[in-house]
C-alpha cells in the first residue's frame, strides 16, 4: 500500500484488502510503521472501507479464501500475502470462488501454475495457463539477479548458495512447541536468541528461474536482525576471472539492462544500509572473491520487505493486463 501510494501508476489501484484484523488495526498498521515511519498521507476507516488519502478501499474479514466477494470490488489481480494460504490449490479459491482473474502467492508457494521471478524468468509468463503465480522468495529474487549476470557474462556453474534472513513475522518471540507455520521444530525457537537454520526451497527455485544453472546447493539462516537480509552466491567458470571483471560485469548490469532490479554500492554496507531499497539487490563489491582456478564468491544486500514488494508490483502490472485493449490492474493485498 506504501509502494502504490507514492508511486503514481494508473496501471495500480488498490480495490480491496481482506484481512482478519479489524480495520482500525489495518489503518494503524499503515500509519506507523516501527522500520519505516509514519505514512506520508491520510488514512482514516469508513464502514467496510478504508479511506487512504481520500481514496476508498473497500475491506473484507474473511477467514477463507473461498468467501471473499472480489468480484464485488472489481478486483483483476489477488495478492495471497497471509502467508497461510501458499498451496495453488487453495489460493486458486480466490478464482474459483471470488471471481479475480489472477492471483500472485507472496511467497515459494507449493504447486503455483508458475514461478516467475521478475528479470530471470518472468517472461515465460503464458496468460493461457498461468492463473496463480509465485514470485519464490525475496532471498531467490536477490539471488536470481546475481546468478543471472554471472550466467549470461561468464557461464556460470557449480553453484553454492546462501541466504542470511531478518526477522519474518512467522517467527516467535520464545520457544513454542505449537502455532508454528512450518514443520521444522528449530522454526518455533525464540528468533531473538538464535541464529536458526531453515531448511527452504531456494536454491532449487533459483534453478527453476535460471534451470541453465543445473542444481544448487543451499543454506538458508533466520537471524535476529529486524529488516536486511543477505544474499551469497558462490560457483565456478571455465577460466580464470579477477575481482575487477566481475564488479564490472555487475556494475554494468545495473546501470543497464538491470537497472532497478539490481543496484550497486560502493560504500561499505552493512545490513540496515538497504533499508528502503528497493531493488531485488544492492550488490557489495567489496564481498567479491575470486580464485587462481576459476572460482568465484559474491554477495549483495536485501531489503526483503520493500525490494520484495516492488518486484509483487511488477507482477501483478504483468498479471493484470487484458489483451488486447484494458491496461490496469485492480488489486487485492491482505498486508499493508
Ligand atoms: N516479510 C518478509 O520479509 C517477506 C518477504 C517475502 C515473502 N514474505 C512472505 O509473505 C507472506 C506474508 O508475510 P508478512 O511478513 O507480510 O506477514 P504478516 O504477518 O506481516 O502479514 C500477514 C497478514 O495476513 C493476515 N492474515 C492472517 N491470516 C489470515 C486469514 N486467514 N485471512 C486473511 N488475512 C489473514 C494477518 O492479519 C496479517 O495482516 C509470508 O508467506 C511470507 O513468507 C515475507
Amino acid at each position: 500500500m506504501r509502494i502504490v501510494n507514492q508511486t503514481v501508476d494508473p496501471a495500480i489501484t488498490v480495490a480491496a484488502i481482506n484481512d482478519i484484523a479489524p480495520a482500525d488495526r489495518l489503518a494503524y498498521g499503515l500509519k506507523r510503521d516501527s522500520l519505516r515511519g509514519r505514512f506520508p498521507g491520510t488514512v482514516e476507516t469508513r464502514p467496510g472501507h478504508l479511506l487512504v488519502n481520500d481514496r476508498a478501499v473497500r475491506v473484507f474479514h474473511e477467514q477463507s479464501p473461498s468467501r471473499i466477494p472480489w468480484s464485488d470490488a472489481d478486483v483483476d489481480v489477488v495478492i495471497e500475502a497471509t502467508g497461510r494460504f501458499r498451496t495453488g490449490d487453495v489460493a486458486r479459491d480466490h478464482i474459483t470462488h471470488g471471481g479475480a482473474r489472477k492471483v500472485l502467492i507472496s511467497a515459494s508457494a507449493d504447486t503455483p501454475d508458475a514461478f516467475l521471478i521478475w528479470g530471470a524468468n518472468h517472461d515465460t509468463y503464458d496468460p493461457a495457463r498461468h492463473d496463480v503465480v509465485s514470485p519464490a522468495s525475496c532471498g531467490v529474487n536477490a539471488l536470481s539477479m546475481m546468478a543471472k549476470v554471472l550466467l549470461d557474462r561468464f557461464g556460470l556453474h557449480g553453484v553454492n548458495t546462501s541466504v542470511v534472513l531478518a526477522i519474518q513475522g512467522w517467527q516467535r518471540g520464545h520457544d513454542q512447541s505449537t502455532g508454528t507455520s512450518r514443520n521444522d521444530p528449530r522454526l518455533g525457537r525464540a528468533m531473538n536468541q538464535s541464529i536458526i537454520p531453515h531448511d527452504h526451497v531456494a536454491g532449487e527455485l533459483v534453478s527453476v528461474a535460471l534451470p541453465r544453472l543445473g542444481e544448487i546447493c543451499h543454506t538458508y539462516y533466520c537471524v535476529p536482525t529486524p529488516i536486511g537480509s543477505l544474499a551469497e552466491l558462490s560457483g565456478l567458470i571455465d577460466r580464470p576471472v579477477t575481482i575487477d571483471e566481475v564488479n564490472s560485469a555487475m556494475a554494468e548490469a545495473a546501470a543497464g539492462p538491470m537497472r532497478g532490479l539490481i543496484d550497486y554500492d560502493p560504500d561499505p554496507t552493512v545490513s540496515i544500509d538497504v533499508l528502503n531499497n528497493p531493488a531485488s539487490v544492492m550488490f557489495d563489491p567489496a564481498g567479491t572473491r575470486t580464485t587462481a582456478d576459476g572460482r568465484l564468491k559474491v554477495r549483495g544486500w536485501f531489503d526483503n520487505e520493500w525490494g520484495f514488494s516492488h518486484r509483487l508490483l511488477d507482477l501483478t502490472r504483468l498479471l493484470g493486463q487484458r489483451e488486447p485493449a484494458r491496461a490496469g490492474a485492480r488489486l487485492h493485498t491482505a498486508t499493508v
